[in-house]
């Protein structure tokens, strides 16, 4: 009976300036720490033994995962960052005050663009230095799939081959896993394990650092969900 975390990280230093974030690369806020350093301890509480951790190539995904880790004793497990793991790109929204382009654009407008599951948000161009055209961590990437904005579909289109190539034969194997990522990539993935359809997914929502452990039958169905609370 093979065991998967879901982490999302702790509170950011743009979720605490009610920013648009995405694929921008920021840190965790002092309270993120402390929200991810309070998950390890619940991970350690609830004796959950991991064999392989993954997390997205962000800063604030990362550090939860090792804080998460070392409050657990086991910062020492096998560790794999891919970008599929990453928040879904949120275009040249990324960098706006969320309550601000509200005001701009309407409550119902932006309420689409972060829940709706398949309208993309403005491109960003590949020339603006916010693109990730023009970042070093996704040089090896086919630059036609360096997203330029990317709406919960395409999040999980990318998330998909990284679940079925490393995620799925280790807990097939009765190997645990943990996952430390983003609010949308997390709810992607959340979908995808749980068949939540295209309507419902838009009410799903990640708390900063609150652990949710889904335990697997050996036939990849799920026997359990438990959220461990922050
Ligand atoms: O800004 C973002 O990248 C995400 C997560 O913080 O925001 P939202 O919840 O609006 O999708």
């Amino acid at each position: 009976m093979a065991k998967l975390v879901l982490i999302r990280h702790g509170q950011s230093e743009w979720n605490l300036e009610n920013k648009f974030t995405g694929w921008h690369d920021v840190n965790l806020s002092e309270q993120g720490v402390q929200e991810a350093k309070t998950a390890g301890k619940k991970l350690k509480e609830a004796g959950i033994l991991f064999d392989q951790a993954y997390t997205s190539v962000l800063t604030r995904a990362i550090k939860t995962l090792h804080y998460a880790l070392e409050e657990a004793d086991q910062l020492w497990i096998p560790e794999t960052k891919t970008w599929r793991l990453n928040e879904r790109h949120y275009g040249a929204l990324q960098g706006l005050n969320k309550a601000e382009t509200a005001e701009k654009y309407g409550d119902e407008q932006v309420h689409i663009w972060r829940r709706s599951y398949d309208t993309l948000p403005p491109l960003l161009d590949p020339s603006d230095p916010e693109s990730a055209a023009q970042d070093r961590r996704y040089a090896d990437l086919d630059p036609r799939i360096v997203p330029g904005g990317e709406n919960l579909k395409v999040t999980l289109e990318r998330v998909i081959p990284f679940w079925e190539d490393e995620v799925a034969p280790k807990l097939l194997d009765g190997k645990n896993v943990i996952i430390a990522a983003h609010g949308n990539s997390l709810r992607a993935l959340t979908k995808y394990i749980e068949n939540i359809s295209d309507a419902d997914i838009m009410d799903v929502e990640m708390a900063t650092g609150e652990p949710v452990v889904y335990t697997f039958d050996d036939k990849l169905k799920v026997t359990d969900k438990t959220k461990l609370g922050k």
